[in-house]
């Protein structure tokens, strides 16, 4: 099998949400090749105001004895129980997917009523379920899919889709470039050899993450530095949580090399929006305090991401 389902991207493509059926319901998820559990509300999650919700099917199961409890990096959280049910996305089908009930939701998820859960997409090893960790939509619908891979088209502030089960050579322009995944934190890792600031290449290799639900690009401090110094007045000002410049400042151009491949973010998809102050909020932030990079939205929806699993390997190319 194979299908395609059709993500929307929110205000400042800070999110991009997918509808989903998960049981009974219909459900708009956020997909996040970040993390591993599948988790929706439910009629009776504290804060589910204004959220579409899950209804098991007659179908359905309580996985009696197991919980959740998941930590997101902006410190937001959610936890709960877990059904089997049946998932539906873009109409390739996991049978017993774990569907994981939320009954808290910390309050940036409450009050975000884009999205009425999440869909984990990284490796099952970081799944929460406990004490029997379950497998990701990917991981069950894997052995089904004419082509073990999925892929994820993210586009700036246009409908894109997350493809299963087929490389569509219409999506993307030139060839897809190939490089190893590193999956030994649960991650989609990978590494770029280099990267280039307009026309200023930097020959560092950056390692980082392909993370569908973190909005922005965050990189070490140097790199941000090397970023910022050329654009002229930025600021890195701890009080606006990060790079800001004036909203009528060009931005370069932000390319990383990868396995030869140049992978280019232009210049107009590095402004993340408009502080209160005026100011602009750049899309390349700061990563030091995690530890490791984030190849997130900003610069995922400039290019065709393919994850294969079987060959634990990513793909990229020109959207
Ligand atoms: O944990 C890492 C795994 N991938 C990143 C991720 N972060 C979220 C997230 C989504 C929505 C919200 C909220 F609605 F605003 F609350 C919060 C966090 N989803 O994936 C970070």
């Amino acid at each position: 099998v194979s299908g395609s389902a059709t993500n929307t991207p929110q205000p400042a493509d800070s999110e991009y949400i997918v509808p989903v059926t998960v049981g009974a319901s219909t459900v708009n998820l956020d997909f996040d090749t970040g993390s591993a559990d599948l988790w929706v509300y439910t009629s009776s999650t504290a804060g589910g105001a204004g959220h579409n919700y899950y209804t098991p099917s007659d179908g359905a199961t309580v996985m009696n004895g197991e919980t959740w409890s998941i930590g997101y990096g902006d410190g937001s959280s959610a936890s709960g129980n877990v059904y089997q049910d049946t998932v539906v996305v873009g109409g390739v089908t996991a049978t017993a997917q774990a569907v994981e009930a939320a009954q808290t939701v910390s309050s940036s998820f409450s009050s975000d009523t884009s999205n009425d859960g999440l869909l984990g997409l990284s490796w099952s090893s970081l799944n929460t379920v406990s004490p029997d960790q379950q497998k990701t939509f990917y991981d069950n619908v894997q052995s089904s899919l004419a082509d073990p891979v999925f892929a994820a088209i993210l586009k700036h502030d246009a409908p894109g889709s997350y493809d299963f089960g087929f490389i569509d050579s219409s999506k993307y322009t030139g060839n897809i470039t190939y490089t190893p995944a590193d999956n030994s934190q649960g991650y989609w890792g990978f590494t770029v050899d280099s990267y280039t600031v307009g026309t200023t290449v930097t020959s560092t290799a950056l390692s980082g993450i392909a993370d569908t639900g973190t909005s922005l690009l965050l990189l070490d401090d140097t790199t941000c530095g090397n970023y910022y110094a050329q654009v002229s007045g930025a600021i890195n000002d701890s009080s606006q949580g990060g790079w800001v410049y004036d909203c009528s400042t060009s931005l370069p151009d932000f390319s990383v090399s990868i396995n030869g491949y140049t992978a280019t973010v232009p210049g107009s998809y590095l402004t993340y929006d408009q502080q209160s102050s005026g100011q602009c909020y750049g899309g390349i932030q700061s990563s030091t305090a995690i530890g490791f990079n984030i190849f997130g939205d900003v610069f995922l929806k400039s290019q065709y991401v393919v994850f294969d699993g079987p060959n634990v390997q990513l793909g990229f190319a020109s959207q």
